[in-house]
């Protein structure tokens, strides 16, 4: 790892694809954010992990297992390969030098090995993992991942590009109420996503996020404008920063 920080972005799923059309992909966006991330990084030397969601891939393919009646455990080959089809897509369409990596292939007695992506680093990609299911029949979020790489790398900065141009107090916002600029998970009132979603949208993501914020600097922005994903890697203060409770 040779960049001056380790930054962990998270591209959710509501961003790279809609969740409301199962399987669609926003390959446009993906092709314009490979180009302005290369175009950065060139600028900016940085260790740079992304994490995808499951957008609409991951969640309507894993309610369509739990719908069936079927155990994630069995059925869970089901998510990986349709995560990996995802993944390769997505890799795929950013171009140069991203590079996939299948989350449940660095799973190991429970968690996330780093050693692999940060050989990835040091070869000069840029790893790609995603929100997957792992080999004990759990479905392991993006969310859940930043926090674990980010303490295990020893990360300087989350960003997590969502849907929203921050998180709110109330949900859905009350009349005239824009983003809070700095929240504490306990203060808000976090939903769910308006998609197809087995994770649980904002709520799960505030909890997952207030967990690491002592220790790493947490932001949670609108990803859909590629320019407030470059602002948010330059340090610019957009959208909402999560401190602890
Ligand atoms: N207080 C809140 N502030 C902002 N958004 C909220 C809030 N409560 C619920 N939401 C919902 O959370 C959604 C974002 O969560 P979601 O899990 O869909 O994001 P994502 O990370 O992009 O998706 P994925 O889990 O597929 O990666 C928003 O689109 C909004 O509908
Ligand atoms: C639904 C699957 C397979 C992944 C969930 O990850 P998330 O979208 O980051 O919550």
């Amino acid at each position: 790892m040779g960049g001056t920080m380790v930054v962990i972005l998270k591209l959710g799923g509501s961003v790279i694809s809609n969740k409301k059309v199962p399987y669609s992909l926003n390959e446009d966006y993906l092709k314009r954010l490979g180009e302005s991330l290369r175009n950065f990084l060139k600028e900016n030397p940085l260790d740079l992990i992304i994490i995808h969601g499951g957008g609409s891939y991951g969640h309507p393919k894993v309610k369509e297992i739990l719908e069936g009646c079927k155990d994630l455990r069995s059925h869970g080959w089901e998510v990986v390969n349709t995560m990996f089809k995802m993944t390769a897509r997505v890799v795929e369409l950013m171009g140069e030098p991203f590079v996939a990596h299948s989350t449940p292939s660095l799973w190991v007695n429970g968690g996330i090995v780093v050693e692999p992506l940060v050989a990835a680093l040091d070869a000069g990609w840029i790893p790609i993992i995603q929100g997957n299911l792992v080999p004990e029949g759990r479905v392991v979020s993006g969310d859940e991942l930043a926090v674990e790489l980010a303490r295990k790398l020893r990360a300087d900065r989350i960003l997590m590009a969502t849907d929203v141009p921050g998180i709110f107090k109330h949900w859905p916002p009350k009349e005239g109420e824009g983003p809070l600029k700095v929240v504490r998970a306990c203060e808000v009132e976090a939903k769910g996503s308006e998609g197809i979603d087995v994770t649980g949208g904002m709520y799960k993501k505030l909890d997952e996020l207030s967990r690491i914020s002592k220790k790493v600097s947490v932001r949670v922005f609108d990803g859909t404008k590629i320019d407030n994903v470059i602002k948010a890697l330059r340090g610019e203060e957009i959208g909402t920063l999560v401190l602890p409770c």
